[in-house]
């Protein structure tokens, strides 16, 4: 089973509107003329997705995402943005569960797969985020957290829904750190992730599905990486705030 890497770019709360002209004007001059055998996704606040939408909307090897959206269709949410509006925006990709949202806001695997479900109405692909702490892999629970978030955050996908889903394995430990995963600690969770989406929605779905691996990816750590067997791409957040660094990552992922 071929499937296609995906390297994503998730800014977090970085760049405004005229940083992201700046890195989108960068990562234009460099990637022209150029074809890359990988989807590109880049995941801006959202005030700069206009700027980036004017960017990159001509930029057929460049999908925008967004970084969340709400549980909600709409109504009195103070703060809250739709994935009906994200997906009026043009938007193709939204970045759900991530580890920060899960930590800092209190999002539970309920609020995940709410969200799921809603970023799958207006047919939005979600980025879905899990992995564990620190103290979840040292008290042997590696396996229980992540079987916990598939099950619950991916309750009532389709078959379709799962196609147009990637999963983003991000050990909490090594986002922002500097400390990767291993390649062989990397390899042996997304093939357990693997496991869980063939237990759930069968093998034929497990072989398509793509996991990313997230967590201090460098241009540096990106081959070995990559060159594990169920890694199909990457999720990075501080390496893909300067262009060059992200365009590495994507070219030495990519080999
Ligand atoms: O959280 C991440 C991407 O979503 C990873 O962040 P870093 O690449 O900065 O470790």
């Amino acid at each position: 089973m071929i499937r296609k890497p995906i390297f994503a770019a998730n800014w977090k709360m970085n760049k405004g509107p005229s940083e992201t002209e700046d890195f989108a004007d960068g990562f234009l001059s460099k990637i022209q003329h150029k074809t890359f055998p990988a989807d590109i996704v880049i995941a801006p606040p959202f005030v700069s997705l206009a700027k980036a939408a004017e960017k990159f909307g001509n930029v057929s090897a460049v999908a925008l995402a967004a970084q969340n959206c709400s549980e909600h269709n709409s109504g009195a949410y103070t703060g809250e943005v739709s994935a009906m509006m994200l997906k009026e925006f043009y938007l193709h990709y939204v970045i759900l569960g991530h580890s920060e949202r899960r930590a800092i806001y209190g999002e539970t695997d309920e609020t995940i797969n709410a969200k799921m479900l809603k970023a799958r109405e207006v047919n939005l692909r979600p980025i879905f985020c899990i992995g564990e702490t620190l103290e979840e892999r040292e008290g042997g629970k590696l396996e229980e957290v992540l079987r916990r978030q598939v099950s619950i955050g991916m309750k009532d996908l389709t078959e379709r829904d799962l196609l147009d889903t990637v999963i983003a394995y991000e050990p909490v430990w090594a986002i922002g750190t500097g400390v990767t995963a291993s390649a062989q600690q990397a390899q042996e969770a997304h093939a357990f992730v693997r496991s869980l989406v063939a237990e759930q929605f069968g093998a034929e779905s497990a072989a398509k599905i793509r996991i990313q691996y997230g967590g201090s990816v460098k241009p540096g750590n990106a081959a070995e990486l990559m060159a594990c067997p169920d890694i199909d791409g990457a999720l990075i957040g501080g390496a893909a705030l300067e262009p060059q660094s992200f365009l590495d990552i994507i070219v030495n992922g990519s080999k």
